[in-house]
C-alpha cells in the first residue's frame, strides 16, 4: 500500500528533477500545492548555491514559500515573460492534458502556464489517468453574481453534479474573489472541447482543464522518476 508519506516522496524526488530543467538567469512561473512545494524549497537551495532566479508566484501560499526560499520574485503587475513554469497537477492523461484547481490556484497557475515558454508538470504517479474526470471532480472558477445560474448552465452542458466548493463552513473564494464549483464528470471523452464549451458560458472565469500545455511530464513512481517530453503542439 501506498501511503501519503511515500507519495509526498515521490512527488519530492519528481520536484528534484524538474529544477535541473532551470538555469542561471531564468524566470520561473511557481506553482501551488504540496509537489510545487518540494520544487521551491529545491529551487531556494539553487539560490543559495549562487544561481540567479526570479520568480512568478501563483498564490500567496507560493509566494510566502518562495520569500522563505529566498527566490527573489517579480511584481504581480509587471509585462512577465517566463522562461518556465512548474506545477503540480491533480490528474494528467496519456495526451498530456490535465485537471488543475485541486489548491483553487488555477486561474493564476494558468495565466502563468501560458506565458510560459516551457511549462514542466510534475506528478506521483497515482495522478496518471487512462481518460480525464472520474476520481478527481473538474474544478471551475466562476463570478459570484448570479452563480447558481452559472452553476444550472455547467450541469446542464456536462450532465453531471456540481458542486459549490467550500472551507471552513463558507463558500471558497480564490484569491480573485471568485467561487469554484467541483464538477463530477466520469468520463471526460473530449477535453478540448469541453474546455472551449464550457468557457463560453457566462460567469465562467476559467476551468481547471489544462489542455496541450504540458511541455514535460515528470513523474515519481516506486520504480523511479520518469521524464516525458510531450510532442510539440
Ligand atoms: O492545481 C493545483 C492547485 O490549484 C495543484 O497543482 C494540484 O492540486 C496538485 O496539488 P498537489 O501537488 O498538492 O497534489
Amino acid at each position: 500500500m501506498t501511503t501519503q508519506l511515500d507519495l509526498d516522496r515521490l512527488k519530492k524526488a519528481a520536484a528534484l528533477e524538474a529544477v535541473e530543467f532551470v538555469r542561471d538567469g531564468m524566470i520561473v512561473g511557481l506553482g501551488t500545492g504540496s509537489t510545487a512545494k518540494h520544487m521551491i524549497v529545491a529551487l531556494g537551495e539553487k539560490v543559495r548555491a549562487g544561481m540567479r532566479l526570479r520568480g512568478v508566484p501563483t498564490s500567496h501560499e507560493t509566494a510566502a514559500l518562495a520569500k522563505e526560499a529566498g527566490i527573489a520574485l517579480i511584481d504581480a503587475d509587471s509585462r512577465w515573460e517566463l522562461d518556465v513554469a512548474i506545477d503540480g497537477a491533480d490528474q494528467v492523461d496519456p495526451g498530456f492534458n490535465l485537471i488543475k484547481g485541486g489548491g483553487g490556484a488555477l486561474l493564476k497557475e494558468k495565466i502563468v502556464a501560458a506565458s510560459a515558454k516551457q511549462f514542466i508538470v510534475l506528478v506521483d504517479y497515482t495522478k496518471q489517468v487512462p481518460m480525464l474526470g472520474g476520481s478527481f471532480p473538474l474544478p471551475i472558477e466562476i463570478i459570484p453574481f448570479g452563480w447558481g445560474s452559472t452553476a444550472r448552465e455547467i450541469e446542464s452542458l456536462t450532465k453531471s453534479r456540481v458542486v459549490l466548493r467550500e472551507k471552513n463552513g463558507a463558500p471558497f473564494r480564490t484569491e480573485a474573489g471568485n467561487l469554484i464549483v467541483d464538477v463530477h464528470i466520469a468520463r471526460i471523452h473530449h477535453p478540448k472541447d469541453l474546455e472551449i464549451a464550457l468557457n463560453q458560458i457566462p460567469g465562467v472565469v476559467e476551468t481547471g482543464l489544462f489542455i496541450g500545455r504540458t511541455s514535460i511530464l515528470i513523474v515519481g513512481s516506486p520504480h523511479g522518476v520518469d521524464i516525458h517530453h510531450a510532442p510539440e503542439q
